[in-house]
Order: structure tokens, then C-alpha cells, then sequence
């Protein structure tokens, strides 16, 4: 299949869709230092049913970075550019820890559009000012080559890590291949990034999952993110890190497609 990509806010945004035109529509939200590959096992499981978009967000994978400074706001209107240009209308949207806060701001800004939420790993705020300084301020010191191991252990499992070693560093890759500019953009998103006042006012159907090993966001912020958003479900995947898509992708497809059928989204 060709590449495909948008001219976006200022810049091009890679994506893919896949799946027949006329099914509900199931869009995709990434985490940091990531790009789309990492859910094509649950694309692959749910792409007969589900009118299925993945991107890459600005600064991340082929996508460009452009000129704007990034914030949450940035990476929302984004993926709204995007879905405006494919001319789709009501989405489901899966976020991924930033990409759970893309999709949040996505609800606050144009709450007609989202139909249901399936927020992976995330919280209406991640981490704190100082925390995300000191990573910015690392990185560009020495590179994002000098988190990488730290950043393998919080976003897979100890059992993952050991069992597939070969895909532990090839994701490894992934993340210290992301431009600087890009991951550094994203931390500050995050940085200066709170949806907490919004999270109470989200009104649709939201299904709330972390893993238990996630030490990025542990289950804990994840249940406090599930009590805040009006009738949220909650589900905790066992012995699986920060990126369940590349853990447990049956799994996952399985929170999916229960949680859209019960919520009558599909
Ligand atoms: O993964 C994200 O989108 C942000 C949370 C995070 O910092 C994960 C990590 O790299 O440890």
C-alpha cells in the first residue's frame, strides 16, 4: 500500500485508513516517541468491522514537525485537520497515554464528533513541571539514546522484556529514532498539558484500560482519571506495561469490541 499523508496546520501528517468506508469510524491516538506500527496487530483483528484511521502525530514517525510550538491543543487540532480532510464526521477515538490526552481535547473541543472513548495508559495530566524538565533537559544534553533503557522498562513488562528481547530493541529503536525536536515538543505538551478540569464534563462512553506493570502510568492514576469522567469503566490487563497494543493486542481487540458493542457504537 502507498503512503499516505495530509497537509495539516503547517505541516504533512502520515497516516493510514483501513476497512470498509461505511463502518463506524475507529481512530487512533499515539504515545509519546512512538509511531502508528504499534497497533497494527489490533488494527489487523478489527479492520473487517471498523472504518480504522492511525496517524502519526506531529514530530513522530514520517509525519512532520512544522513551525507552531506544540501543546495539547496542537496535537487535537491536528488530528480534527485530519479527520476533516478524510471528511469523517463521528469517531471513535483510542488514545494512547499523550495520545489519551490528544483524544480527551478532541472531546473538549469538538465533544458532537466523539462518540465513544477507549483511553489506554493515560490521565487528564501526566507526571509533573519538574519531571518532564529534567527529561527535556537530558535529552538535550545527550540525546534520547540515553533514556532509552529506562524508558523500555516503563513502557514494557519485565516478562516482555525477557521473552522477546528482538522486539524490545527494535521498539527500543523506535523511540530513540524520533527526532529530538519532536519528542522534546511533546514532553512540553505534556509538561504544560491539564484536562483535569474537563475530564468531569466528558459525556460519552468511556472505557478507561491500563496494565498493571505500566510505570509510566500506573493503575492507580489511570482508576483516579476512570473516577473523574462521568460513568467510566475501568480495566486493569494483567503482567502487560505502558503499551498494551504491543503486549496483548488480543486482548485489547477484545476490550474493543465488547465495549463498542455493549455502548451500541458500533
Ligand atoms: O508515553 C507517553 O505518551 C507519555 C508517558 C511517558 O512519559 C512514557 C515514558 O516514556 O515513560
Amino acid at each position: 500500500m502507498s503512503l499516505q499523508v495530509a497537509p495539516i496546520n503547517g505541516t504533512h501528517i502520515h497516516y493510514s485508513q483501513t476497512g470498509p468506508k461505511d463502518a463506524p469510524v475507529l481512530v487512533f491516538s499515539n504515545s509519546l516517541g512512538t509511531d502508528f506500527r504499534i497497533w497494527n496487530d489490533v488494527v489487523a483483528a478489527l479492520s473487517a468491522r471498523f472504518n480504522i484511521v492511525t496517524y502519526d502525530k506531529r514530530g513522530h514517525g514520517l509525519s512532520g514537525i512544522g513551525n507552531a510550538e506544540f501543546d495539547i491543543s496542537l496535537h487535537a487540532n491536528d488530528l480534527i485537520g485530519l479527520l476533516d480532510y478524510l471528511g469523517l464526521g463521528e469517531v471513535i477515538i483510542c488514545g494512547l497515554s499523550v495520545g489519551g490526552l490528544i483524544a480527551q481535547k478532541v472531546t473538549e473541543l469538538q465533544p458532537e464528533r466523539v462518540r465513544g472513548l477507549i483511553l489506554c495508559d493515560t490521565a487528564p495530566k501526566l507526571g509533573d513541571y519538574a519531571g518532564w524538565n529534567t527529561r527535556i533537559e537530558a535529552i538535550k544534553a545527550d540525546g534520547i539514546e540515553v533514556l532509552g533503557d529506562a524508558i523500555m522498562e516503563r513502557w514494557l513488562s519485565p516478562t516482555f522484556r525477557k521473552d522477546r528481547p528482538l522486539e524490545t530493541a527494535m521498539y527500543r529503536d523506535m523511540l530513540v529514532r524520533t527526532t529530538e525536536a519532536g519528542y522534546i515538543g511533546t514532553c512540553v505538551a505534556l509538561r504544560d498539558g491539564d484536562l483535569r478540569d474537563a475530564a468531569g464534563k466528558i459525556a460519552v462512553p468511556t472505557l478507561c484500560i491500563c496494565g498493571s506493570d505500566d510505570l509510566a502510568t500506573p493503575p492507580d492514576v489511570v482508576r483516579e482519571m476512570a473516577a473523574m469522567i462521568p460513568d467510566a469503566e475501568f480495566e486493569l490487563i494483567e503482567g502487560v506495561g505502558h503499551l498494551p497494543c504491543i503486549e496483548t493486542p488480543e486482548l485489547l481487540t477484545r476490550l474493543i469490541d465488547r465495549f463498542t458493542k455493549e455502548k451500541n457504537l458500533v
